[in-house]
């Protein structure tokens, strides 16, 4: 519970800015409640008062106090509800930023660790419940404790003994619901999750829906989705049983209530211990309740949910760096484009030991192509170098300096990493390429566009620069989505480019003519390229052979093939001829 309350005050801090909304907005819920309160007793005036003594006027008076009371009503209610909802979404727009903000704030790694599903959750899921609880749940709250509480008062005042007939109503009723809820509840959450699940099958089979056909695996995919399916509607049968009984229950147990109040009220009017607008009045209070009630039960069974939903954004937002950049970071100002490991050793957060003391040193503007066995450590190379990730020993430096102290700004445009499979937002073109400099004028656009070669296609286009491509845009060949990202990596002018398997998923032919104008791309740039193809080697002045994380040869291409070693028998094994 401690745990709680410090949720909850951290919850209601995000709410200081807005401070006086929400305590307006209570305020006006606590009159709201007395105004639901005290129409019974006006009700019972008009009875007793005006309607038993046939006074009409009397009773017609009260009519209408009772028609202003609940236009009051209306009113604090209506203001009410929007200021705790403006309030809480003021809050919750801040607790979704700072959420957001750490996301991305985080290392790579944990993303390596975290399911995107799980992290989207958060962002929509989670701060959709804490919206309701911080506008509708404590409203409810605070009006039905306070509503009970007014109601209470006037009917002890009235009768005793009804009055406690009335309290036990409330205490079944609370705890029938209470019960509901907590029984409900994990089933609701299953169903949530299994609901989930069904999207995953369902975008999983969007996404590789090239494969499933290539494959003719329909019926597979059909078969689990249908198990899955299944499921669900199970769970939906199974909270609908709980529904439909717990939910007619407290109904049940009200009517009880009211006729044993019918009962024993009518035996006292006769007696002339209780007037009939006092009866009238009890009835009125026990259904002027019954929705506080409910709403009683649901708010108990969810504060707790509610807090743990905002524990678990708190925890994204509290396990993320609290900056991006070291306090004595530095800049790069006038960079040369040196890159050096000594002795880098790196394991990944599965424990494994990719990198086993890299020693290497790249001279601004030399081109290095890094070669070996797949999962023998090429690509973790580069991504040491855009500081991905930190190695567990050793340093990696750009122009002398460590890459960790390095301020991400500066680092980011020295450095371009370009990976094998560029992501392309579903945006325009020209946005896709101007996605670090977002700022960048379109002639600094259409030059990197030259550069990378794919500025007469994008020409080509109907719409030019402005195309929308990605997802329902025009669908980018392989080599077009390489050629966007390298323009994208162009824009910044950077020292130090980084191609991770830039060929790979290239026809020979688009291959042969990326591999000629990369050599205009990289000119004057330090280039490190992963690549099994050899084509890249005419671009190289040395080569790098990685076995199990460590460098195992080097040298100029032409020096090792004559040499004999691992690189001459890769290439006898691919069995290209190599050309220099
Ligand atoms: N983010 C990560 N988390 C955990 N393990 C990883 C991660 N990235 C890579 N690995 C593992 O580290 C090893 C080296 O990966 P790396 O991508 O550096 O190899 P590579 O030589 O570039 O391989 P390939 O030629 O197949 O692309 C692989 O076994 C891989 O499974």
């Amino acid at each position: 519970m401690d745990g709680s309350l410090r949720q909850l005050e951290r919850l209601l801090s995000y709410l200081r800015e807005y401070r006086w909304h929400f305590i307006g907005g209570i305020g006006l819920v606590l009159l709201m409640s007395y105004t639901n309160g005290v129409i019974p007793v006006l009700i019972r005036n008009a009875i007793d008062k005006g309607i038993v003594t046939k006074k009409y006027s009397v009773a017609f008076n009260y009519g209408l106090l009772i028609l202003l009371v609940a236009v009051f009503n209306g009113i604090f209610s209506f203001t009410g509800r929007y200021l705790l909802v403006k309030s809480a979404q003021h809050a919750v727009y801040y607790i979704r930023m700072d959420a957001f903000k750490a996301i991305q704030r985080h290392r790579m790694e944990f993303f390596d660790k975290t399911f995107s599903g799980q992290l989207i959750s958060r962002i929509t899921n989670d701060t959709e419940r804490i919206t309701r609880f911080l506008s509708f749940r404590i409203r409810m709250f605070v009006y039905s404790i306070f509503l009970i509480a007014v109601s209470l008062y006037y009917m002890i005042r009235m009768n005793v003994f009804l009055s406690l007939v009335a309290l036990g109503t409330i205490a079944v009723v609370v705890l029938l619901n209470t019960t509901y809820a907590t029984k409900v509840r994990p089933i609701y959450d299953k169903i949530r999750h299994q609901t989930g699940v069904i999207a995953s099958i369902a975008t999983g089979t969007i996404a590789g829906i090239k494969t499933i056909k290539s494959l003719s695996v329909e019926e597979n995919i059909q078969e689990k989705f249908s198990k899955e399916n299944e499921n669900l509607y199970s769970l939906n049968i199974d909270a609908i049983k709980i529904t439909a009984l717990y939910g007619n229950a407290p109904f049940l147990i009200l009517g009880l209530a009211m006729s044993a109040m019918l009962y024993y009220g009518g035996k006292a009017i006769i007696a002339k211990t209780l007037t009939v607008g006092e009866l009238v009045a009890f009835l009125t209070y026990m259904l002027t309740m019954m929705w506080p009630l409910r709403a009683l039960g649901f708010t108990i069974g969810d504060i707790q949910r509610s807090l743990a939903a905002a524990a678990r954004l708190f925890e994204v937002i509290d396990s993320a760096p609290k900056a991006i950049d070291a306090p004595d970071a530095v800049e790069i100002n006038d960079p040369k484009g040196e890159v050096e490991f000594r002795d880098v050793w790196l394991t990944y957060h599965t424990g494994r030991t990719v990198l086993r003391g890299v020693n290497l040193k790249v001279s601004p503007g030399e081109k290095v192509l890094i070669v070996g066995p797949p999962g023998s450590g090429k690509s973790s190379i580069l991504k040491l170098i855009a500081r991905f990730y930190v190695p567990d020993k050793g340093e990696v430096l750009i122009d002398g300096v460590n890459v960790k102290k390095i301020k991400t700004e500066s680092l980011r445009r020295i450095v371009a990493y370009v990976p094998q499979e560029p992501f392309i937002f579903n945006r325009s073109i020209r946005e896709n390429i101007a996605l670090a400099k977002p700022d960048a004028k379109m002639d600094e656009i259409i030059r990197a566009a030259k550069i990378a070669k794919i500025h007469d296609f994008i020409s080509s286009l109907p719409n030019g620069y402005d195309t929308i491509v990605g997802e329902k845009g025009v669908t980018l060949s392989g080599g077009q989505r390489q050629r966007i990202a390298l323009a994208r990596a162009l824009l910044l002018d950077p020292k130090i480019i980084l191609l991770d398997d830039p060929v790979s998923n290239l026809d020979a032919e688009t291959e042969k003519r990326l591999v000629e104008d990369l050599k205009e791309i990289l000119k004057g740039r330090t280039a490190l390229i992963v690549s099994q193809r050899l084509s890249l080697v005419k671009l190289t002045d040395r080569v790098i052979v990685i076995k199990d994380g460590r460098i195992i040869e080097e040298g100029k291409p032409s020096e090792l093939v004559k040499k004999g070693g691992a690189f001459s028998e890769m290439i006898r094994a691919i069995g290209e001829e190599y050309e220099k």
